[in-house]
């Protein structure tokens, strides 16, 4: 129990040790910009991608789309604390990490952002439902380090020792309450405290749900009742089921993106895992899984291949059959798997 205590003060301590609320200068500049529509950002596309964003577009994209939902005029939420907040998340992703980080985040918020704005989807969801989903997933994954929840728990860092498993989305969502709570960025101050609760209880869901280890576990109930679309409205424990699984779409939608942006995001990904790989053989000195072992690089395809096979198209595919708007994704992910597979044989 005591050490318990100890490692969780010795991860806020960390964590607080940042300055994570936005410089005056960068909360003045986003609260008196003028927001581009999301026409103007893209949006609204499946496509989208942030590559060519400078970085002060990527915080005004965030607004945009929290004055499209609606959120802002639904919930009170005070406009200068609503960029506040944006800043806040910003600032809690490592800019030293390449591949989950900020853009990584703004990438997993925008696909969200153009599911919910479905005509089968948009009428489905509760504003509470909506403004859990899109903090949920532009803080999902906050403070990330860049490597793994098994990398966590073998080096036991602080955060090991305060949670089991899912150490890494327990952490992002500790963040993501911490910034929540932080006076100049509580975009939650004007909800009732009934909605509050349900709208943190939905928000650690929704985190939690995007430890792919989950996403593996609870997917088979999904694909079963996304044939059946009649009672997945009408059953909570469905609904919080389909929230789930829409984190888990937008949170790998990288692979759905247009072969250049896709192929230019495995490269980040793969830089990643293969830095936690060297690490574990340098400070573990033992052999990395396979994914994270560059001595395996010219196996990247087919990986990729088996990703997609095993992880993303089942998950678009069911998506699709209850949401056809969101058909671009499946297709993109298809396409997707044809070059990974011609790079697969070629190789
Ligand atoms: C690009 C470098 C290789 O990338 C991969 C290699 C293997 C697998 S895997 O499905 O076999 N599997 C997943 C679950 N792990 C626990 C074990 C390994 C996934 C990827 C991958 N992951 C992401 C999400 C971060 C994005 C992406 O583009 N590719
Ligand atoms: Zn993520």
């Amino acid at each position: 129990k005591a050490d318990k205590t100890r490692a969780k003060l010795a991860v806020t301590k960390e964590v607080l040790s940042y300055q994570i609320s936005a410089s005056q200068e960068e909360i003045d500049a986003l609260e008196e910009a003028i927001i581009p529509s999301a026409d103007a950002l893209r949006l609204l596309e499946f496509s989208f991608s942030d590559f060519e964003m400078p970085p002060t577009a990527m915080t005004q994209a965030i607004v945009r789309m929290f004055l499209d939902l609606n959120l802002p005029q639904e919930f009170s939420i005070d406009y200068k604390t609503l960029c506040q907040w944006v800043l806040s998340v910003q600032k809690c992703y490592r800019s030293n990490v390449v591949y989950h980080n900020w853009s990584h985040a703004l990438r997993t918020a925008q696909c969200m952002f153009a599911m919910l704005q479905t005509k089968e989807l948009k009428s489905n969801f509760s504003s509470l439902e909506v403004l859990a989903l899109m903090i949920a997933s532009l803080c999902h994954d906050l403070d990330h380090r860049g490597v793994n929840n098994s990398y966590i728990e073998r080096s036991n860092q602080p955060l090991a020792q305060l949670y089991g498993h899912s150490s890494l989305e327990h952490h992002h969502y500790d963040m993501c309450l911490l910034i929540l709570n932080n006076p100049g960025s509580q975009i939650l101050s004007s909800l009732s405290l009934k909605e509050y609760k349900t709208c943190v209880q939905m928000i650690e869901k929704n985190i939690l749900a995007t430890d792919l280890a989950i996403y593996i576990e609870k997917r088979a109930k999904f694909f079963k009742i996304a044939q059946n679309t009649s009672c997945l409205w009408t059953d909570e424990g469905h609904r919080e089921l389909l929230r789930s699984m829409l984190m888990t779409a937008s949170d790998i939608c990288a692979i759905t993106k247009p072969w250049p942006v896709q192929k230019q995001i495995a490269e980040l990904v793969a830089t990643e895992f293969y830095a936690q790989g060297d690490r574990e053989k340098c400070e573990f000195n033992i052999q990395p899984m396979e994914v994270m072992d560059r001595e395996n690089s010219t196996r990247l395809p087919h990986m990729q291949v088996a990703y997609i096979d095993g992880i993303c198209s089942p998950l678009y595919e069911a998506l699709a059959s209850i949401c056809k708007s969101c058909s671009p994704l499946k297709e993109g992910c298809r396409r997707n798997r044809k070059h990974w597979q011609q790079l697969a044989d070629s190789g």
